[in-house]
């Protein structure tokens, strides 16, 4: 599965549109019943849903998120959070079909009689802002989401929680801090990160129909299992370890000998054949008892390191010590 900067994603949606002949418009009808029949894995019959719609075309998706739960037949409050000319393009256009579909929807004036409705219901769904937002939230998107965050309703997120940035690198910001988040097409990149993934909530992603081979050649990737079991040799059930790569780990000292025989460990469990450590030879006891199929090569702190052209992998550094790294084994392994 493939990450993505907001940068990345408006591209793809180009590419969509113009070399596929996918229109906005179809993308957003696309978007929404996507991530209507996502969430609904969420919502019960007898909820009472807020839809809260932004400026963008995040709240375009809100209208098709809004007029799809409707149309089920679900109790649905839908809330144009901005003024009338702020929702402008494929955003308007779905409002448009939305008011024609005979759906009603409130626009919020102050911000008290949102916070009734929010009070009384059980599922509030967030189409405010996605990949457009930039910096700290202005009004009213800044108190709404205040509201939202304090009140004991089922927080569902439409592409991005509103307020959180897409990208790496921001740190500054306010959030809706989302249940669960219904991502489009592809996670951005801050669904992995520390400070911004905890606003993500649970998460799956949607998909609308861009033409995903136009996008082979992405570099930044989610490696999940399927990945894994896609790639991993198969083995031939007369192979022995010999067959299976041969891997050096140099590291682990007297004092440190835990990472080396960690790592050691789990270059096992991942596939490699035969395993030898090269460390401090105090070390060898301590590490050998916690791992019995290496077999070891002597290295002293800061001396030459072993002959490498007979290993398929190396790994160098854990619990090597300070001088050691910085010294001459590095310049060695090197050469
Ligand atoms: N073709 C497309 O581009 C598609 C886009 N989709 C949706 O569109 C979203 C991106 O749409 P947009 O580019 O319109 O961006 P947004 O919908 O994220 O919002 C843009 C609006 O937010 C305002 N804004 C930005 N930063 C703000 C801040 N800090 N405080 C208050 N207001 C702020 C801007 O003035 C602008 O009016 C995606 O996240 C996704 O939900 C989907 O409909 C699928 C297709
Ligand atoms: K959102």
């Amino acid at each position: 599965m493939d990450i993505v900067t907001a940068q990345e994603m408006y591209e793809r949606d180009r590419v969509a549109m113009e070399a596929a002949g996918l229109e906005g418009e179809l993308l957003m009808e696309n978007a929404g019943r996507a991530v209507t029949y996502d969430l609904l894995r969420h919502i019960l019959p007898e909820h009472k849903i807020v839809v809260l719609i932004g400026a963008g075309n995040n709240g375009g998706d809100g209208f098709v998120i809004a007029r799809t739960l409707l149309n089920l037949g679900y109790d649905v409050e839908a809330w144009q959070v901005v003024p009338d000319t702020k929702i402008s393009g494929d955003a308007e256009a779905h409002k448009r079909i939305f008011q024609a579909s005979g759906h009603p929807y409130r626009r919020m004036n102050r911000s008290e009689d949102l916070n009734t409705s929010l009070r009384q219901a059980d599922v509030c769904i967030d189409a405010m802002l996605g990949i457009g937002a930039k910096g700290r939230l202005r009004e009213p998107f800044a108190t709404i989401v205040h509201l939202c965050n304090e009140q004991s309703v089922l927080r569902l997120a439409v592409d991005i929680p509103t307020g959180v940035p897409a990208d790496e690198g921001v740190d500054d910001f306010d959030a809706f801090k989302a249940h669960y988040t219904s991502i489009i097409e592809a996670p951005k990149q801050s669904v992995f990160l520390q400070q911004t993934e905890p606003f993500y909530g649970k998460w799956s992603v949607v998909e609308i129909g861009l033409p995903v081979k136009c996008f082979a050649n992405h570099q930044r990737r989610l490696w999940e299992v399927s990945d894994l079991k896609r790639t991993m040799p198969e083995r031939d059930a007369h192979s022995h370890k010999g067959s299976h790569g041969k891997g050096l780990i140099l590291g682990g000292s007297r004092y440190m000998p835990g990472s080396v025989s960690m790592t050691a460990r789990a270059a096992l469990r991942s596939g490699s054949g035969l395993i030898a450590i090269a460390t401090d030879r105090q070390a060898i006891p301590s590490i050998a008892s916690f791992i019995q199929e290496a077999t070891f090569v002597e290295y002293e702190e800061g001396g030459r390191a072993p002959d490498l052209s007979s290993y398929d992998g190396v790994a160098v550094g854990m619990g090597i010590g300070r001088e050691a790294a910085q010294g001459g084994s590095d310049r060695t392994i090197g050469s």
